[in-house]
């Protein structure tokens, strides 16, 4: 089949979370399998800065009311994939992908509506003749609805899927704020009260939806996990499947990782202690393999747990541990891990910044990984976690439910340490549990790490039920 990704992260390229491992790793998993797989995304500065790539296509123009959108189409072939890239600088030449530092761009919803407006004209410019587009998160949103409304009769035998990767960031905009949007003839029965919920068009016009594990999919049928969607979501009950996100493990291989100063992997796991030592030096943390190290990786929001964590910092440096925190994001969370960092020196360390080298650090040096999140669609860093030997302790919530095993429920078979309710108290509960086992039973803790190794939670697995649900689209 043919399967055109419009999406807006793809690792290596561009990143700013989860959204760039899947726009990575499924477009290769899916050419795998054997469909001819092309990626269509914004021509971000970060991008045009390292590749200076040639059109593909001679200029190409869209309208919209009174305004004319002149823009361009360049190509990379990366991986055996090619990657088309929507050149438009007003909207995409810009140093953050969707904010600066500090707050989101105003013209969001105008830039990512023009995108899919953008992608649609170069596909069929391109020829491209998808049999399935695949659209992923708010940004795309459109493009299903776009598609479906569009009138030249090249898209009619194309499908689309949508993957809500987050059903917390909706790009909910006005509709007056959007000059590419408001000129649309069908775009009024989108608009309520003024505002376009992007995300709400996604889900309406998709002919299929998809999550990214089965648990969040079930989630977001119920009021409480459904980020306000749920009615919209029950109403497409039949067309919504979670299909759980792999682990890169070629990316992600403790015994070849060029990250780290040593490899290891099931059999052999003694040289984790170097990691562990260098994670501890580059943290500026007494350099001590006896005290257990905990680990996180993450965007610094709400999302990610920060609620009930940051109330329990303090007694968790009552206990011998080690705690290192990698993240960027909420200012206000930021300065309160700097002062907690002040405050415990020797015992916890927050690196504020966005770096690959310190998320494999983390991942192969600590001996547990914190993911208390409020809600985690998929999760991908306990799956990290588990390939390299470190514990994952994590609350029991969309994808992390799916892929960590606690020993209550699963005795022997354990991989991690799960607690549910999303409190300070539970939390620590937990991670004194966790301790406990670690200090307690150092061989059961041991062959829980080599049972996390040996887990595995494929691409491939994941590509193969993407492509049974494309075949049930073009059929
Ligand atoms: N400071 C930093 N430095 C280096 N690397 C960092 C980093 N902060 C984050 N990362 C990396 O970004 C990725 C984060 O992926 P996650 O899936 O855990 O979360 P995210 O919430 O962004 O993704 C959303 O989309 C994904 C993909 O579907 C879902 O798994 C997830 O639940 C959903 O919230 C990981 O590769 C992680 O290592």
């Amino acid at each position: 089949m043919k399967i055109v990704f419009a999406i807006s992260e793809v690792e290596e390229l561009v990143k700013t979370g989860g959204l760039a491992d899947v726009g990575k790793a499924l477009p290769l998993a899916l050419k795998a399998s054997g469909h001819d797989v092309s990626i269509v995304m914004p021509y971000y500065k970060a991008i045009a800065e390292e590749y200076k790539l040639a059109e593909s296509l001679p200029q190409q123009t869209l309208f919209a009311e009174s305004q004319v959108y002149h823009f361009k189409v360049r190509q990379l072939s990366w991986n055996d994939i090619t990657i088309h890239f929507i050149d438009y600088p007003e909207y995409f030449d810009r140093d953050g992908l969707y904010s600066n530092a500090y707050e989101a761009y105003q013209d969001n919803g105008e830039r990512f509506s023009f995108f899919c407006g953008a992608a649609l004209m170069a596909m069929q410019s391109l020829a491209l003749n998808p049999d399935v587009v695949h659209c992923h998160d708010w940004h795309t949103a459109m493009l299903p609805f776009m598609l479906r409304t569009d009138k030249s009769g090249y898209f009619d035998n194309t499908r689309t899927v949508f993957t809500i990767h987050n059903a917390a960031f909706q790009g909910v905009n006005k509709l007056d704020d959007i000059p590419f949007l408001r000129h649309h003839p069908s775009i009024l029965s989108q608009v309520h009260g003024g505002y376009i919920n992007m995300l709400q068009t996604g889900i309406e016009f998709a002919d299929k939806i998809t999550t990214v594990s089965p648990n969040y999919a079930q989630e977001l049928l119920t009021n409480l996990g459904s980020h306000g969607l749920h009615d919209r979501l029950v109403g497409r009950q039949q067309d919504l499947v979670g299909i759980l996100n792999g682990c890169d493990y070629g990316q992600w291989n403790p015994a070849t990782d060029t990250y780290l100063p040593a490899n290891f992997d099931a059999e052999n796991l003694t040289p984790k202690s170097r990691c562990k030592t260098a994670l501890q030096k580059v943290a500026g943390l007494p350099e001590k393999d006896e005290v257990p190290v905990l680990g996180m990786v993450c965007r610094l929001t709400e999302q990610k747990g920060f609620g009930y964590l940051l109330p329990i910092l303090n007694d968790l440096m009552d206990h011998n541990i080690q705690l290192v925190i990698v993240g960027t994001g909420d200012p206000s969370v930021c300065m309160d891990l700097n002062e907690y960092a002040h405050k415990h020196p020797d015992q916890f360390a927050f690196i504020n910044g966005f770096s690959t080298e310190h998320a494999h650090l983390v991942e192969s040096g600590a001996d547990f990984f914190l993911m208390p999140s409020q809600f985690e669609p998929c999760g991908l860093n306990q799956m990290y976690s588990l390939a390299y030997g470190t514990i994952p302790i994590v609350r029991a919530v969309g994808g992390l439910k799916d892929t960590v095993y606690d020993p209550l429920n699963y005795g022997e078979n354990a991989t991690g340490f799960v607690f549910t309710e999303p409190t300070p108290e539970a939390l620590l509960s937990c991670i004194r549990r966790a301790l406990l086992f670690y200090y307690e039973h150092p061989e059961r803790f041991r062959a829980m790490q080599v049972r996390g190794m040996q887990t595995r939670f494929t691409w491939q697995t994941a590509a193969d039920e993407y492509s049974k649900l494309y075949q049930t689209l073009i059929r």
